[in-house]
């Protein structure tokens, strides 16, 4: 019996934790099944009550009052624990059939995504065939407003390209809160976010909005003075640096996103239906039989 489920991961803030909120509200209208896993030690509170909780197991609070860590060292201690007590998620997650969509709510802390080996470990444990065997599909969010800086927005596709060679998971890269940037850019501005590209980084936005508003426009100067502290950010050698990230991306051409707005239910359906669309999960289901009540209710 196969299980479907789905990673929500992305940046602290990114949205993770409305958006499985949505996920399961979207799923319950429509009278599907999910089993909500929290695996963020520090969540404090939820829409939905999670199915499986990791603080039931340890709390990044008691960590950190006990083994006197800072939060970042704190989660991934947590992590290592879960590491060793797999059955924690085993025991659970056992039991869950193939019409659930599993939806795991990840922490924020960027160095999971990025370096740290412990998601690719998990990521095994709950796919292998001879353990969980899940059918899993990572939803990466990074937020929409990200895009009004550049450097922002190609640093952000950078971490997402990161998760997706380290994961190696049927990967969707989503941009959240749409809902804060529909009224400054426009649909068919916004087409040229969906695809990092080189062209992007040619453009200041600053310049733009001058050039709109009619107001004259001075690009600030160019330094690569290691003395001068503005330079790091704004300087040649910032650009450069940027644009070499940009002609990776564009490169690897393999970073490209979806839009989400979880104040809009059309849109989180369509994001759920790209995850079924990569873990193949109506193909799995059983005709279902409607109840004989129901099928009363409709004459
Ligand atoms: N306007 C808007 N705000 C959102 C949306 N999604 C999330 N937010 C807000 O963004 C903030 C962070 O949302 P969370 O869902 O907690 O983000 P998260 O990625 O789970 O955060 P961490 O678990 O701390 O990494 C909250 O204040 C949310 O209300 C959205 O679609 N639109
Ligand atoms: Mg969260």
């Amino acid at each position: 019996m196969s299980k479907f489920g789905v990673m929500v991961m992305g940046p602290a803030g990114a949205g993770k934790s409305t958006f499985c909120a949505s996920l399961i509200t979207h799923l319950q209208l429509n009278r599907r099944s999910c089993f909500y896993v929290n695996l963020d030690p520090a969540a404090e509170s939820f829409e939905h009550t999670p199915d499986l909780d990791i603080r039931d197991l340890i709390s990044v609070e008691d960590v950190m009052d006990e083994l006197k860590l800072g939060p970042n060292g704190g989660l991934i201690y947590c992590f290592e624990f879960l590491m060793e007590n797999l059955s924690f998620l085993e025991e659970s997650l056992n039991s869950v059939t193939e019409e659930y969509l599993i939806i795991f709510d990840m922490p924020g802390q960027i160095e999971l995504y990025t370096h740290y080996p412990v998601l690719p470990t998990l990521v095994n444990f709950l796919r292998s065939p001879g353990n969980l065997d899940i059918r899993l599909c990572a939803a990466y969010l990074l937020e929409s407003t990200f895009v009004v800086d550049r450097a922002k927005y190609f640093a952000g596709s950078l971490s997402a390209l990161s998760a997706m060679y380290m994961l190696g998971l049927p990967h969707l890269n989503i941009l959240s809160k749409m809902d804060l940037v529909k009224d400054q850019i426009r649909k068919k501005d916004f087409k040229k976010f969906l695809v990092p590209d080189t062209m992007l980084i040619e453009e200041d936005p600053e310049e733009i909005a001058a050039r709109k508003a009619g107001i004259h426009y001075q690009p600030p100067v160019e330094s690569d003075d290691p003395r001068d502290k503005d330079a790091l950010m704004s300087g040649a050698g910032f650009k450069r640096l940027n644009a070499a990230v940009a002609q990776l991306l564009e490169n690897f051409s393999m970073v490209h996103y979806h839009k989400l707005d979880c104040t809009d239910e059309d849109s989180v359906g369509g994001i759920l239906s790209y995850i079924d669309e990569c873990i193949q999960w109506a193909e799995a289901q059983e005709p279902k039989e409607i109840p004989d009540e129901e099928y009363e209710d409709e004459e």
